[in-house]
């Protein structure tokens, strides 16, 4: 593998990202703006995680600037993780996922992106980024399994 792109930042990608749950339990899921990576797919709301920043401040950040809401780190539980290699041209990333029942605000999505709830069963239906199938997968047992 050509990964020369490591050797400018070796780090691995640390992203956060949020199954935000109604009282129906379904899921609020966002599709990223077409001209973004991985255009089109739909996936849980977050973001990377900045250089001193802890992962929940992260996720409250992130939550504010994409669907303009605010979580407080206290509302929001880690769920489950999923992790990629270096692909070649992506440095590796590590995916945590939270779940928060709490949030003060209507979810508004960004410009370019759009958000939908969601059952959970039909998550498999969604065109996703490969690491989110497992951790859609996880939530849909979690839900029925709380
Ligand atoms: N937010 C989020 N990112 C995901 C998910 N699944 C997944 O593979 N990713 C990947 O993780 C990375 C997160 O980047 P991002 O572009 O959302 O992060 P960001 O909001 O900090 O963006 P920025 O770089 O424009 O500031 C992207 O490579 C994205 O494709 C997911 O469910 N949620």
């Amino acid at each position: 593998m050509d990964a020369t792109f490591l050797a400018a930042d070796p780090a691995t990608l640390l992203v956060v990202a949020l199954a935000l749950l109604d009282s129906s339990d379904r899921v609020l899921m966002q599709r990223r703006p077409e001209n973004r990576a991985q255009g089109g797919l739909w996936e849980f709301p977050g973001g990377k995680v900045e250089p001193c920043e802890g992962p929940a401040a992260a996720l409250v950040r992130e939550i504010a600037e994409e669907l303009g809401i605010s979580i407080h780190e206290s509302d929001v539980t880690p769920l489950t993780f999923a992790a990629s290699q270096a692909d070649g041209t992506t440095r590796p990333i590590v995916l945590l996922l939270y779940t928060c029942r709490n949030w003060q605000g209507e979810p508004v999505p960004e410009p370019g992106a759009a958000i939908g709830w969601y059952e959970t069963e039909a998550l498999g239906a969604l065109a996703m980024p490969p690491l989110d199938v497992p951790l859609a997968a996880a939530l849909h047992l979690f839900v029925k399994n709380p």
